[in-house]
């Protein structure tokens, strides 16, 4: 990949503009868009008022706000539309929805071409969110390339679409920091106002039909937000739908919208050209004093804020209401009329062309096949890999397992294997540090990759399959290498059966549990989605282990005996006596020793076979990474 990226910036001829093409035209109409959440009643004072209070209170009802109120407008291909508004007027909460990424329940119809949205337009889609989620890791170039990898079109050749990316970073002005880590909580990276123009590149990259973007000039200077803008308005120009909130353009910015939309707490207090909203609120009865910044006035205006005379300021709520008022008599019904006939326009449009529009959409849906699934396969596993190349060998995890090897290797150093109870020890602690330390880092996978996952599923980027796939498979490398570490360390300097055969057979047991281990983790991470409550879940599982397995009580109440069955701790310790101990071997020893409690604890070990604990382990290989699959298919797609 990275030489075709080499061989694209070497020749600007290969650049190929797949982000400037033509792209299908998608008009996008909202229509009545309501959203109300209901609130928690407020707490009635402590269990101890409660209890003093002689009356119990009924609960309270269950009171609603309301998000957005019968909001109404539409795009056009070739237009840019702005939503501006105060914080909290709900400028988010359209955008998801008109993305169509809302699993909230809300009334009113949100149509492309005036039908409802389908696979195909949410795959023409793009929607840059306010926070944008990226691997911090990957360099801009790296993110960009890989993001043009999964989500052009399978038809497109691996160099054309290194090419896009090229094209996006010098469109973005991104050359400058290409090379350069993204950055996120913990490393550093590109600066806000570079990390948020990668966001709009990687959607930019698909070329998509209708762009949601969600306050893309946050963070930056003026000048790049204006320069943000103009492209965002070039994108329109060549027939995409533009849609972005903004909270506090400058007039130069401002300029450049085709149309706007003001909210305040839900409502809408204008829509319509961008360059004809001064003359409305004019015409409403309200008047700058003085020349003013559009956007500024409008922002005023939407947070009740106006001057009236002898310089003082109007009742805030009186002002809204006012505005709603002149809005929904003024302005609504001709935008709803507008946003009608342009449906019935669509729809006719659609059902006169059918043909027509059936073999473009089918050649379209052709050219916009994703790329198959062993491709994605391949690529998010080259991103994985590259992505977590700084993660997995981190000097602190080889320090804590090399010096535990090394601390372990010396307390049993050249142990006797006549002595029963030291062996057991050791095999006991080497279940038990893994078990925990296997699952403990497993734990983290899917929580801290939730949002980018749940983004990417969304914009059809890869199937759920591949990306579980690569995300497993890719890891095994690195996640098996430091127990086979510590085991050739541990094994050689506590004088463990002195054969290969013997060490083999202790590796392969410890690798086969370190991925089961893995594997509780996968599901407790996935199936929780919070990587807290995962571990501390994955604590008491892994305490119930041990304490049912019977090691450190013998006489286990009958009710939790079958507990340890379900313990790969249990499995692995019995399956790690047998490479030590053949056959009665260990009976004989003990007998030497007069062991007591080890000889307990090998009576617990023969009530499995190896057969049987070998089984167990790969039913449970297989089950836990299935299990966590299935909770993962929770995340909407
Ligand atoms: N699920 C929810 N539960 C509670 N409140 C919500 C929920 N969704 C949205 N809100 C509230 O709705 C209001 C609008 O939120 P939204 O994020 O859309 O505003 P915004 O205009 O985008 O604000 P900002 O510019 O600060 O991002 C906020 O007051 C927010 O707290």
């Amino acid at each position: 990949m990275g030489s075709e990226a080499e061989e694209t910036r070497n020749n600007p001829t290969h650049i190929h503009t797949l982000i400037s093409s033509p792209c299908f035209p998608v008009t996008l109409q909202f229509l009545d868009i309501t959203y109300r959440i209901k609130l928690d009643p407020p707490t009635a004072g402590s269990a101890l008022n409660r209890v003093l209070q002689a009356q119990p209170t009924p609960p309270a009802p269950r009171q609603e706000r309301t998000i957005l109120d019968r909001v109404t407008g539409h795009v056009s291909p070739g237009e840019l539309l702005a939503v501006l508004g105060p914080s909290g007027s709900g400028k988010s909460t359209l955008l998801t929805i008109l993305a169509g990424r809302s699993s909230a329940r809300h009334s009113g119809s949100v149509l492309a071409n005036g039908a409802r949205f389908t696979k195909p337009v949410l795959r023409r889609t793009g929607f840059v969110t306010q926070d944008d989620v990226l691997y911090p890791h990957l360099t801009v170039r790296e993110t960009l390339l890989f993001c043009a990898m999964l989500r052009l079109p399978g038809a497109v050749t691996r160099a054309e679409k290194a090419a896009a990316a090229e094209a996006v970073i010098g469109e973005l002005g991104l050359g400058k920091c290409a090379d350069t880590a993204v950055g996120g909580a913990y490393s550093r990276g590109v600066s806000g106002g570079e990390r948020k123009r990668v966001a709009v590149g990687i959607e930019m990259l698909v070329n998509p039909s209708l762009l949601v973007l969600d306050e893309p000039t946050s963070g930056l200077d003026s000048t790049a937000a204006g320069r943000l803008v103009a492209t965002l308005g070039g994108l329109a120009r060549k027939g995409r739908s533009v849609v972005m909130s903004v909270h506090q353009p400058s007039s130069r910015v401002y300029q450049m919208f085709d149309s706007v939309m003001l909210l305040s707490e839900g409502s809408c207090l204008y829509f319509g050209r961008a360059g004809d909203a001064m003359d409305y609120f004019r015409d409403v009865g309200f008047v700058p004093r003085f020349h003013v910044n559009p956007a500024d006035f409008m922002l005023d205006l939407a947070n009740g804020v106006v001057q009236i005379e002898h310089d003082a300021e109007a009742d805030k709520t009186t002002v809204k209401q006012s505005l709603v008022s002149s809005y929904n008599r003024v302005l609504a019904p001709r935008v709803k009329d507008c946003v009608k006939d342009s449906v019935s326009a669509a729809a006719k449009a659609a059902s006169i062309g059918s043909m027509r529009l059936s073999s473009t959409g089918s050649r379209e849906e052709r050219n916009y096949s994703s790329v198959s699934w062993f491709s994605q396969l391949t690529i998010l596993l080259h991103r994985g890999l590259k992505e977590r190349r700084h993660e997995t060998f981190n000097s602190l995890r080889v320090v804590q397992v090399v010096a535990t090897a090394l601390l372990a290797g010396s307390m049993w150093w050249h142990s006797s294997i006549r002595d029963v109870g030291d062996r057991f020890g050791l095999l006991f602690f080497t279940s038990i540090f893994w078990g925990v330390f296997a699952s403990f880092n497993a734990v983290f996978t899917f929580p801290q990759e939730r949002a980018i996952l749940a983004k990417e599923r969304a914009s059809g980027m890869y199937t759920l399959s591949s990306y579980f796939m690569a995300r497993t498979a890719g890891d095994l490398p690195m996640e098996l290498a430091l127990p086979a570490v510590f085991m050739t360390v541990l094994y050689w300097m506590s004088g463990l059966r002195q054969d290969v055969c013997s060490f083999l057979l202790t590796l392969a047991v410890l690798l086969g549990y370190v991925l089961v281990a893995q594997g509780l983790g996968l599901v407790l991470g996935a199936a929780i989605m919070d990587a807290k409550k995962a571990s501390t879940v994955a604590t008491i599982t892994m305490l119930a282990f041990l304490l049912t397995a019977g090691f450190y009580v013998h006489n286990v109440p009958r009710w939790l005996t079958w507990m340890k069955y379900t313990s790969f701790t249990f499995y692995c310790y019995r399956l790690m006596i047998a490479t030590q101990y053949r056959g009665g071997e260990v009976y004989s020893y003990l007998a030497a020793s007069r062991a007591g409690h080890a000889a307990s604890e090998a009576e617990i070990l023969a009530q499995v076979g190896v057969g049987t604990s070998v089984l167990a382990l790969f039913v449970m290989l297989l089950g836990y990474r299935i299990l966590a699959y299935l909770c993962l298919r929770r995340i909407k797609a």
